[in-house]
């Protein structure tokens, strides 16, 4: 539905020019919920509005439904622009004009007929929970009713794709999650394809198919959620997984020096992530009746992306060297992922 490819942008202001994105490609299938999360200064606003040319890259050829965006003139970008809703942080409503007319004015612009409105405008009121607001003006609204209206409003053009530029970064965690659940709500009924830009995994965990982090103008790591968050591959990642998932090494074992390979009276210290049903499984008992090593859970944790459970533990193995071997080897040929963080000896672990 949507192609980035080799995307550059670079703003040339009084002082020295920025570049701010550094030839980015990215591919969005139809209905998808695509999230791409980045630090302050990454360029994710950027990215986002070059995807409907709100930005014009500097280089590179954005594609949305076979179209090429990048050679259109304004005229036609217009019309191809009404394929493409957008949502923002601050709502953008008109002060002046009632719900109602909010959501009705795309659909002025696009000169339809007050009838053909009032038929477009009441199923939209009624999709965001918002009928009984209809004649009420924007400040008489909560920051969640507003983003609401923002939501209907870019609807109004029945649009294949929505843009969601850090829509929920000014609400509270409730209406957060009231709005993450409405826009993966409008994106099942509607067939929609969702883009959106945020700081918080929390977002991309809640309602993203697949994920992209995006730093210093560069893409830095993409795929499914479920892959990213059991197997994030750069520190940024880790970082922002962090805040829900703890990947960092429990701190007992802060001050130990792991080893890639065996040592003398070693432990073995190892992480687990379980997907989908596996999460279920006794793996544990399994590996202590079957190779006669001891496992001692060092680090717990079972939660949910969306409807898949998922859990990651820290497991420390203990035993024969050879038993430690095949323990290693029986869970590395299951569905699992496995990350070993290293061989400890007894005596730097019990210093540790
Ligand atoms: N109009 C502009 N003129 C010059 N530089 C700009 C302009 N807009 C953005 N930049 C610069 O481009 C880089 C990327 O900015 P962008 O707003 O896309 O990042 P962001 O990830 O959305 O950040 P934030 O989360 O703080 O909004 C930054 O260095 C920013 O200062």
């Amino acid at each position: 539905m949507i192609e980035l490819l080799q995307i550059e942008k670079v703003y040339q202001g009084a002082g020295a020019a920025v570049h701010a994105i550094k030839g980015i490609d990215l591919s969005v299938r139809r209905g998808e919920i695509y999230g791409v999360i980045g630090k302050s200064g990454a360029g994710k606003s950027t990215l986002i509005r070059c995807i409907n040319m709100l930005e014009r890259p500097t280089g590179g050829r954005v594609m949305v439904d076979g179209q090429d965006l990048t050679i259109m003139s304004e005229r036609q970008l217009r019309e191809a622009r009404k394929q493409m809703g957008m949502i923002f942080q601050h709502f953008n409503l008109l002060s002046s004009r009632t719900v109602y007319d909010n959501i009705a004015f795309p659909l002025e612009l696009a000169g339809k007929s007050r009838a053909e409105i009032e038929q477009e405008v009441a199923p939209l009121l009624d999709l965001v929970g918002l009928t009984d607001k209809r004649d009420q003006y924007p400040a008489q609204l909560s920051g969640g009713q507003k983003q609401r209206v923002g939501i209907a409003r870019a609807l109004a053009n029945r649009p294949k794709v929505l843009l969601c530029d850090e829509a929920t970064s000014a609400l509270d965690p409730q209406t957060t999650k009231s709005i993450l659940e409405l826009l993966k709500d409008i994106n099942r009924k509607l067939q929609l394809t969702i883009v959106l830009i945020t700081h918080e995994m929390q977002v991309i965990k809640e309602i993203c198919d697949k994920v992209a982090v995006i730093e210093n103008g560069v893409i830095i790591e993409q795929g499914p959620v479920l892959d990213i968050f059991t197997k994030p591959q750069s520190s940024t990642t880790r970082e922002f997984i962090s805040a829900i998932i703890n990947h960092d090494i429990p701190a007992i074992f802060a001050d130990t020096a792991f080893s890639p390979t065996p040592l003398p009276d070693s432990t073995l210290v190892i992480r687990l992530s379980f997907i989908g049903d596996s999460a279920e499984e006794p793996v544990i008992a399994g590996l202590i009746r079957r190779f006669n090593v001891d496992a001692n859970i060092i680090y717990g944790n079972v939660d949910h992306i969306q409807s898949t459970p998922y859990g990651t533990l820290v497991i420390e193995i203990s035993g024969e060297p050879q038993g430690i071997e095949n323990a290693l080897n029986y869970l590395q040929a299951r569905k699992l992922g496995i990350e070993v963080i290293g061989y400890v000896t007894r005596h730097d672990r019990a210093a540790g």
